[in-house]
């Protein structure tokens, strides 16, 4: 099958559903290492890279990808001389774009030798990461588990790491050795606070190694490395061999690095760069010195009803989220969730009309063109919850305040968690990293057991939640609510 690659750019012409990367964005040297090029960064940074060069002329921040697991994405674009299609559906019509923007991936677990080289180039001025939020490798109070295998490995072993954590660390430990030049480290996961996450587990990464080095790398990295915050937002689901046929039928070649995305797209980044930065507000990224508000507003509304509506959908039997959203009782409760138990806890995000940023989020859940798997979203509940639906409920408690909605969401995860069918039938997975620990209710059907086993994991609800009894008896009802079982939410098909 014939691929995508530079020798066919020439034989493709622009049109209504085709653009093509500009002439000098394949070109462009690397400026930026990327740990973790899945399909969100390619459709969402790399795209706000390309067209930022292409406004500004200033071609120096292409970017070096790198895988963290599988060598898939290294398999897929470099014959490919890392270019791949964007795939834009909106609900009218499907746009694909070439993106020349990755000029280089890299497979660190055998190419370690050049990861370790090009975070050490002083052409790069920026590593950003998106590693899911499992990637970090947290303990339950937030700092770095210095005892799992990867981690530990890294800290007793430098030449070939294996961990997010450890390639980042000792990637600069190889810049300090080297270049000795400033870099910024900007994360672009799903999580709050996510540069200040980011500099701690760097930080408790160096505290772990024997003391007169950890103190020279953080001494160092205080000085010369820059973390930002950054609230990211672009809803890309996983591709299907369907979208890569129907890439196909536009290209007239195969495109094996292909992402599917919505046209929506929203970056706020904290202007705190140490060595410079792509002209990313040309491409229409926002720079303030407080992304937290925004970051709040994003976690809690989107994702926070995102999760609510994958358990609850993929519970009662349904594939994608368009779906679940199509059905009037789950659409409501998502409703529910944002404008009664979210908007009361947030602070003003800029100018951000919060009911209409809500109705915004609805309306981009509704597009068919997504196919967002309801049990992709599922996936690492207990990564989750904290940040997504748990924030909300502390703060309606402390307020006084029942957070119904923000409970149905829980209940709905634990559900989850409980149920290895849905409602018709169909396999639950449970693809999760604290999985050997949840197994324990899995099959259970009695809420009040399920609750009381699932608030004993306190890496998910901390010491404070457990002991609320309100809120407890609240959670069992809503729990009785929505297991396939018994439910009364969830049974929307059946
Ligand atoms: N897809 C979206 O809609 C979206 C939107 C906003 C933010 N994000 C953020 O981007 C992240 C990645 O999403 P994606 O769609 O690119 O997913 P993906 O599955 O396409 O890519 C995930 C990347 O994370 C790496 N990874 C997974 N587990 C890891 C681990 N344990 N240690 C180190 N690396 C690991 C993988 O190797 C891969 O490079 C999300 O978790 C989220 O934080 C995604
Ligand atoms: O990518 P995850 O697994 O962290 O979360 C799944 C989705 O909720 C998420 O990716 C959203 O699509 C995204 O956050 C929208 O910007």
């Amino acid at each position: 099958m014939t691929r995508l690659d530079r020798a066919h750019l020439g034989g493709l012409a622009e049109s209504e559903t085709l653009r093509l990367p500009a002439r000098h964005s394949v070109d462009a040297a690397v400026g930026i290492v990327h740990l973790g090029i899945g399909a969100f960064h390619r459709a969402h940074q790399a795209a706000y890279t390309e067209d930022a060069m292409i406004a500004t002329g200033d071609f120096t921040w292409g970017i070096c990808g790198a895988t963290q697991r599988s060598p898939r994405v290294r398999e897929d674009l470099v014959p490919q001389d890392g270019l791949y299609g964007i795939l834009v559906r909106s609900p009218q019509r499907a746009q694909l774009r070439v993106s020349g923007a990755v000029r280089e991936v890299l497979s660190p677990t055998d190419q370690a030798d050049l990861l370790t080289a090009r975070l050490a180039d002083p052409a790069v001025r920026i590593v950003s990461l998106t590693v899911t939020e499992k990637g970090y490798r947290r303990g339950g109070d937030g700092t770095l588990d210095v005892t799992h295998p990867d981690v530990a490995a890294d800290l007793a072993d430098g030449s070939a790491p294996r961990s997010a954590v450890g390639r980042l660390t000792r990637g600069l430990q190889g810049r300090m050795r080297g270049c000795g030049a400033p870099v910024t480290v900007l994360c672009c996961d799903n999580l709050p606070n996510n540069g200040a996450v980011v500099r701690g587990l760097v930080h408790d990464f160096c505290a772990a190694l024997p003391t007169a080095e950890g103190d020279e790398l953080a001494g160092w990295i205080g000085q010369h490395v820059t973390f930002p915050t950054s609230m990211v937002d672009r809803i890309v689901p996983a591709t299907t061999a369907g979208d890569i046929a129907e890439a196909q039928g536009i290209l007239g070649v195969q495109d094996r690095g292909l992402v599917v995305t919505e046209d929506f797209r929203q970056w706020v980044i904290e202007d705190d760069f140490a060595a410079g930065r792509p002209a990313w507000e040309s491409a229409g990224a926002e720079f303030t010195d407080d992304v937290e508000p925004y970051e709040h507003m994003k976690l809690r509304i989107l994702n926070g009803s995102h999760s609510t509506l994958a358990y609850l959908g993929a519970l009662a039997g349904y594939e994608t989220i368009a779906q679940t959203v199509a059905d009037p009782r789950l659409a409501e409760v998502a409703r529910g969730l944002i404008r009664e138990d979210v908007i009361p806890t947030l602070a003003p995000a800029g100018q951000t009309d919060l009911a209409a940023y809500g109705d915004q989020i609805m309306a981009r859940y509704e597009n068919p063109g997504l196919r967002h798997r309801t049990i992709q979203i599922a996936m690492d509940g207990s990564q989750k919850l904290p940040q997504r639906l748990l924030g909300t409920v502390r703060d309606r408690l402390s307020a006084g305040a029942r957070p119904t909605w923000a409970t149905v969401g829980v209940a709905a995860w634990m559900a989850y968690v409980a149920s290895e069918r849905a409602a018709d039938g169909r396999e639950l997975p449970l693809d999760d990293p604290l999985a050997d620990r949840l197994q324990s209710v899995r099959g259970l059907t009695d809420p009040d057991r399920i609750v009381t086993d699932l608030l004993t994991v306190r890496d998910v609800f901390g010491d404070d939640l457990p002991e609320n009894t309100s809120w407890r008896a609240d959670l069992v009802a809503a729990l009785a609510s929505v297991l396939p079982s018994k439910n009364t939410v969830g049974k929307a098909r059946a």
